[in-house]
């Protein structure tokens, strides 16, 4: 392991990531890769969790793609270097932000969407100057393959590689030291990878997982709102990192809330949901025995139906769901819990009283209501009258808060999060009569110079930038001919 970390890191040290011609070639051959290799990826999909190709393609080949287009072109404006507002001591130098790789990164990425969530954040890595260890999940096996034997055949084969392997693996390249360390999974893991990273001083990014509730107000149309949060829900069979969690809503609301989510499953995914080509599986048979225990004692307003055989669980919705339950704190794939709440204050207080979630919902005509959830809440997002869909722009941040995780990746946000934004000051070796101000020995006129020349606030509507200018060529010659 130490061994691939140093090779990756001789190629990073080779300097040839950083170009801006380098980085736009290597994000067009990933392109290539995904559309000539297309059928590969989503067979691979199709067979970790049995998904459809057309899901496969929507739900993580389409934001892959798009995400490429929007770094190549973006990307040769965001790599320049940014110059920044200058103050009197410095308004005659060269001030700016250059972003700047930050070296080697490492991605570990999760199961349940295992395409995106591995390479959305190469993409970003990439076009950030990185060199890149990925290393796939191993639950995801079939995409875990697909990645190791495609990435070599399009992408430079030293800057960027995959680790394929299980806990040991991760646990050995965990102990080798990064420049960042980009994780997507458990609350629980997340803690081991920032307590390995913290060895080294890595900074690290954590997309991490949370219960994200879902508030329906009753001012609201429930059809359009009930066909949401179920596409939303049963989409992945409910492994989305952001899949709405639970529903709150006015007692009086429930029982209508049932009716239209089961008419539209029924809508969805037909009679017979076990085959409908949308309805997916639970990943693996512990997560599947896992999920199931979580239905005893509690009441199920339709589904519940499983099969071991298939890894296959009904979509099913529970009412009367008493918070303090095991189905409101763990992952429920699935299941839909309604808590019924006397009001939005009630619903405010619920989920103020829990750990941060990933993403809020919240559907209503109010729209103060929604503005009012945002105000006094805090998630990693929030999208109001829908649900999922802000995953979908990458010019919003994409990231958790608190326990839901740290950082941010999509667009713009993924070349931050992959880059230094080194802070440059040039100065010029003349004009030294200006300097004397700040050289030993001080004195009391020293110091009310420098407040002029550092806390004085102009009106600058008035006096404009050219008095600012006038004042400085005036103090430098005041300082040069000594009047202080
Ligand atoms: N915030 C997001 O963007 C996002 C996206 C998808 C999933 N998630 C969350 O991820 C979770 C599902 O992922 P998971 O954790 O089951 O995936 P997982 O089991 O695939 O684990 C994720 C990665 O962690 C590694 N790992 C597992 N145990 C480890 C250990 N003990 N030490 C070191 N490395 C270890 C695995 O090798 C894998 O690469 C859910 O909680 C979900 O909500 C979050
Ligand atoms: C043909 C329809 C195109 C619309 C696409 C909408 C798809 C949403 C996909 C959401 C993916 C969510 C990934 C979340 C990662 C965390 O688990």
């Amino acid at each position: 392991m130490e061994r691939e970390v140093q090779r990756v890191r001789q190629a990073f040290l080779s300097g040839r990531s950083r170009s801006l011609r380098f980085r736009l070639q290597q994000l067009e051959a990933l392109r290539r890769m995904v559309q000539e290799r297309e059928k590969d990826i989503l067979a691979a999909i199709a067979a970790d969790l049995c998904k459809s190709e057309f899901n496969a393609y929507s739900q993580e080949v389409i934001t892959v793609l798009g995400e490429i287009d929007f770094m190549l072109e973006n990307l040769p404006e965001w790599v320049t270097a940014k110059p920044v507002k200058k103050n009197l001591l410095t308004m005659l130098d060269e001030a700016y932000i250059q972003p700047q790789p930050l070296g080697v990164v490492l991605i570990i990425g999760a199961w349940n969407y295992p395409f995106v969530l591995t390479i959305q954040p190469l993409i970003g890595a990439i076009a950030a100057g990185n060199a890149v260890i990925i290393k796939p999940s191993e639950l995801s096996e079939n995409t875990a393959k697909i990645v190791a034997k495609l990435l070599p055949q399009y992408l430079d084969q030293d800057l960027y590689i995959v680790i394929n392997g299980g806990v040991e693996e991760t646990t050995e390249l965990l102990k080798q030291r990064f420049d960042h360390v980009f994780y997507t999974g458990n609350t629980a893991v997340g803690k081991i990878v920032m307590e390995a990273a913290a060895k080294h001083l890595t900074p690290v990014t954590l997309e991490l997982g949370g219960k994200s509730p879902c508030y329906v107000d009753k001012d609201c149309d429930l059809d359009i709102v009930c066909r949401r949060i179920t596409w939303g829900k049963y989409m992945n069979c409910g492994q989305t990192c952001i899949a709405p969690d639970y529903i709150l809503c006015e007692a009086s609301l429930q029982s209508q809330i049932v009716w239209k989510i089961k008419e539209t499953v029924k809508e969805f995914y037909g009679e017979n949901i076990k085959e409908s080509p949308d309805y997916e599986r639970i990943i693996n048979l512990r997560h599947f025995k896992r999920i199931l225990s979580l239905l005893e004692g509690q009441k199920i307003a339709f589904g519940g139906e499983t099969d071991e055989a298939t890894r296959y669980i009904a979509p099913t919705v529970l009412t009367d769901v008493d918070p303090k339950t095991k189905v409101m704190q763990e992952e429920i794939g699935p299941i839909l819990p309604i808590v019924p709440v006397k009001n939005v204050d009630e619903a405010i207080d619920f989920i103020n009283e829990r750990e941060k979630p990933l993403a809020l919902y919240v559907f209503s005509h109010n729209h103060k209501l929604i503005k009012r959830m945002i105000d006094e809440t805090s998630s990693g997002g929030v999208t109001g009258n829908d649900v999922i869909m802000h995953f979908m722009l990458n010019s919003l941040p994409f990231g958790g808060v608190g326990s839901s995780g740290m950082g941010a990746y999509h667009g713009k946000h993924s070349f931050d999060t992959f880059s230094h934004q080194r802070p440059c000051l040039l100065k010029s070796l003349k004009r030294e009569g200006a300097n004397k101000l700040r050289y030993p020995p001080n004195s009391q006129s020293k110091v009310d110079w420098g407040k002029f020349f550092l806390l004085k606030r102009f009106n600058k509507e008035k006096f404009g930038l050219l008095l600012l200018t006038f004042l400085g060529i005036v103090a430098a010659v005041l300082v040069k001919a000594g009047y202080y």
